[in-house]
């Protein structure tokens, strides 16, 4: 099994072929079981798709008073700093749709590292009631070294076999990450990267097409089956041999 490739021929229409996307998998699971529950990615690619989702275009395509948002990383900085995931998310997602309170699942910063990746933990699975914790779907992106999440080259946590979230130091910034596992990543209904830019095909061929090396390319941790989609531009599609 592989995963299913979206290429378009822009970065706009990469956008709107995934929030077409998010609509479509919000709706199914709301209508099979009352709520969607999704992990937001962080870092520079999805703050447009947030926009986009938030826009006269989008909105009113989905009952967010049935999404409860989560993320599958989180920087370790305050929750009004620039480098915040939360804050990104906020400012063009939940502040434009007025999200209600009760629906966003950020990561608690304050308690520093390792204090925050329990908390999650245990915020996560008591939103899923001690079952295994399935979201219905997980936005993820990709850095050009081939990270995903928090899940960084050469870090501890690509051993982690739980299902959890997990603090990620990374040596070269001196900084701490906080990062769900690739298992609780892989456990999630759906999966979609969204992947755009000249700057990312070389990481995407690593990933998709390369020999296998988790070391170096964390992001082939995450399954690779028909529930797994990967968004690109043609950019960042440009390396691809086989599409
Ligand atoms: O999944 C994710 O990927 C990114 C890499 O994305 P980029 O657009 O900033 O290159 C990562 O750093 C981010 O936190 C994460 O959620």
């Amino acid at each position: 099994m592989s995963v299913k490739l979206n290429i378009a021929n822009s970065e706009a229409e990469v956008l709107t072929s995934l929030a077409d996307f998010f609509i479509a998998k919000g709706n199914e699971a709301i209508t099979a079981h009352g709520r969607f529950s999704v992990s937001l990615s962080g870092g520079s690619s999805p703050k447009k798709l947030y926009e986009l989702l938030a826009s006269a275009q989008y909105k009113n395509q989905l009952d967010w008073t049935k999404v409860d948002l989560f993320f599958g990383d989180e920087r370790n900085v305050p929750q009004d700093h620039k480098d915040s995931n939360y804050l990104m998310a906020k400012i063009a997602l939940f502040d434009p749709l007025n999200i209600p309170k009760e629906n966003i699942f950020a990561v608690n910063t304050s308690s520093g590292p390792e204090g925050a990746s329990k908390e999650y933990t245990v915020t996560i699975n008591n939103y899923f009631k001690g079952e295994d914790a399935v979201f219905d779907l997980v936005l993820l992106g990709l850095g050009d070294n081939s990270h995903t999440a928090s899940l960084f080259p050469h870090t501890p946590i690509l051993h982690d076999r739980s299902s959890s979230v997990q603090e990620v130091y990374l040596h070269d910034q001196q900084v701490f990450r906080i990062s769900m596992t690739a298992r609780m990543i892989n456990q999630a209904k759906h999966i979609a990267f969204l992947v755009y830019g000249e700057g990312k095909a070389i990481a995407v061929h690593h990933v998709l097409e390369d020999a296998e090396d988790i070391q170096e390319y964390p992001a082939q941790l995450i399954r690779k089956d028909d529930d797994v989609q990967w968004f690109l531009d043609e950019a960042a599609a440009s390396k691809l041999e086989k599409k």
